[in-house]
């Protein structure tokens, strides 16, 4: 089959990316993204593509490009359904907040409505495409529901999960490292698998696109995450230990990097880990294990998520406990309130905890982030309900400018890796500030040495 008609479910930070991506590189196939979020269609339609609502590097252009071509955006769900051969699903999974497995659990609503919603409108045979991040066995429950409440015609559901990280979401879906399509092993499903292959053949070599059972392919997502995540996480560990012991953890990181079987990527102590799925994936692997009660390997993931909230608090520790146990009126400026550089997604930064620790110490927090406004960083601490609303608004600054933002404060946090953080003025920024003047670098950028010679009190992580 040759697939001339792609339907995506959810226009976010995977469906946007992706399907553009996708339309790019098959200006055969006609493309439609569709969200029930009208504000955010109407967005992506925004006739300057530099407003479209999520940023990443070079997704604007791409968008132009394919845009009213084959790339369209819309509301009109169901007309999208009917027409296209292959659905995705990139439906949001957020981890659930009530019920059984709150807190732990993966929320499948959202795609349990995509797939009624599906099998209300389908009157051809379609392939179902799960891009969302699954818990593992999520296809037999999506197809019990097409096959009991659809018109008789027949699914095929394929798992294609996605790996690409926010900040470089145009590059990695443009040179992956892999494509994943998990599918039957009947020949139904092989003829699916084979017309999804067909189109990331575009652009991907074969040897790159791995086919697998649905099983594994569901697994494999969760399982890269919490890898990925644990890495982070171990280096946190180690860098806890070296600023006890007069180690340096980028030396260690180094160090160990070389080792071939080990690897270099991935090894950077921070604050912790933030962003939407890490966190999220592996309280549903622990979930799943435990529901299959394997509570060792349960235990063992989870303290991935142990580390990384404690790393968070050892953060905000430091900074009261250096600047004389007390941070109570004093302006603290951050750097940064994204959850990594290149991204205006703010979900689970680390940020957010750091603020809300110093804020319950009666801290005023400035902030300065490149991409994101003050409403989306009240938004973020209001979620959490630690206190009233008026309480955060008067809690928290936001600046468009580093310097103002840094100016008469007491200590300035890095939360953020931006790139320009780098080169800013410091001595400026020094001479703005209250003596003495602290610098708590919360990811490593900055060069320590220099800015001891201005003055700062310097402090890194795992040094
Ligand atoms: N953000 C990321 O970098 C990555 C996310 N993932 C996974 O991809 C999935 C989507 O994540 P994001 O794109 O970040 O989420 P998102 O929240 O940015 O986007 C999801 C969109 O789906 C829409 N939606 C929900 N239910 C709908 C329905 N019934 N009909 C139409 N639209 C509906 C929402 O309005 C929202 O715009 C998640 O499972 C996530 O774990 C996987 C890899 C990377
Ligand atoms: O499923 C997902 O959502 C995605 O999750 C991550 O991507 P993402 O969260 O966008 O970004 P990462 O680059 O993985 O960074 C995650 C967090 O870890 C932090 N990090 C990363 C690397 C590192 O060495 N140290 C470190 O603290 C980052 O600053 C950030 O807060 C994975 O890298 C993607 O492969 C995956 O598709």
């Amino acid at each position: 089959m040759e697939v001339t008609k792609i339907c995506c479910i959810g226009a976010g930070y995977v469906g946007g990316p992706t399907m553009a991506v996708i339309a790019q590189k098959c200006p055969h196939i006609q493309v439609t993204v569709v969200d029930l979020n009208e504000q955010r269609i109407k967005d992506w339609n925004d006739p300057d593509t530099n407003n479209i609502p999520i940023y990443e590097p070079g997704l604007s252009e791409i968008v132009a490009e394919a845009r009213g071509r084959n790339l369209f955006f819309s509301t009109e769900v169901e007309k999208a359904i009917d027409e296209a051969q292959v659905i995705f699903i990139s439906v949001n999974t957020p981890t659930k907040t009530y019920g059984k497995g709150k807190g732990m659990a993966a929320d499948l609503k959202y795609i349990e409505l995509c797939a009624r919603q599906i099998a209300k409108v389908a009157k051809e045979n379609k392939i179902v495409v799960e891009k969302s991040t699954l818990p593992v066995r999520t296809a037999e429950a999506i197809k019990s529901i097409l096959d009991n409440t659809g018109n008789g015609v027949q699914f095929q559901i394929l798992s294609n999960p996605e790996f690409l990280a926010e900040g470089t979401a145009v590059t990695d879906l443009l040179n992956p490292d892999r494509i994943l399509i998990g599918g039957d092993t009947t020949p139904e499903g092989e003829a699916a698998i084979n017309a999804l292959v067909d189109v990331y053949a575009n652009w991907v070599s074969k040897d790159k696109i791995l086919t697998t059972n649905v099983w594994s392919s569901e697994l494999s997502k969760l399982t890269a995450n919490a890898f990925l995540a644990q890495r982070i996480s171990s280096i946190n560990a180690m860098s806890e230990l070296c600023e006890k012991t007069g180690a340096d953890v980028s030396e260690v990181a180094r160090a160990i990097g070389m080792d071939s079987r080990i690897g270099s990527k991935f090894l950077k102590a921070s604050v912790g880990f933030g962003g939407s799925c890490f966190q999220k994936d592996i309280l549903n692997l622990v979930y799943i294990a435990k529901s299959y009660g394997l509570n060792e390997v349960a235990d063992y993931w989870e303290q991935v998520i142990i580390m990384n909230d404690h790393q968070k608090r050892r953060f905000s520790n430091k900074i009261v406990q250096t600047l004389y146990n007390t941070v109570a009126d004093k302006k603290i400026t951050f750097l940064g309130w994204a959850f990594k550089k290149d991204t205006n997604d703010t979900r689970e930064s680390a940020a957010i905890y750091v603020a809300d620790d110093l804020i319950n110490e009666q801290a005023k927090i400035s902030v300065y982030d490149p991409k994101v406004s003050r409403n989306k960083m009240l938004a973020d601490l209001n979620y959490l309900e630690s206190r009233s609303v008026e309480e955060n608004n008067n809690a928290i600054l936001a600046f468009d400018n580093p310097y103002d933002a840094c100016k008469g404060s007491h200590a300035i946090s890095i939360l953020t890796e931006w790139d320009e953080f780098v080169a800013y003025d410091w001595q400026k920024i020094y001479d703005s500030m209250h003596k003495p003047a602290f610098l708590f670098d919360g990811r490593n950028i900055l060069n320590a040495k220099e800015l001891e010679s201005i003055g700062f009190v310097y402090k890194g992580i795992g040094s």
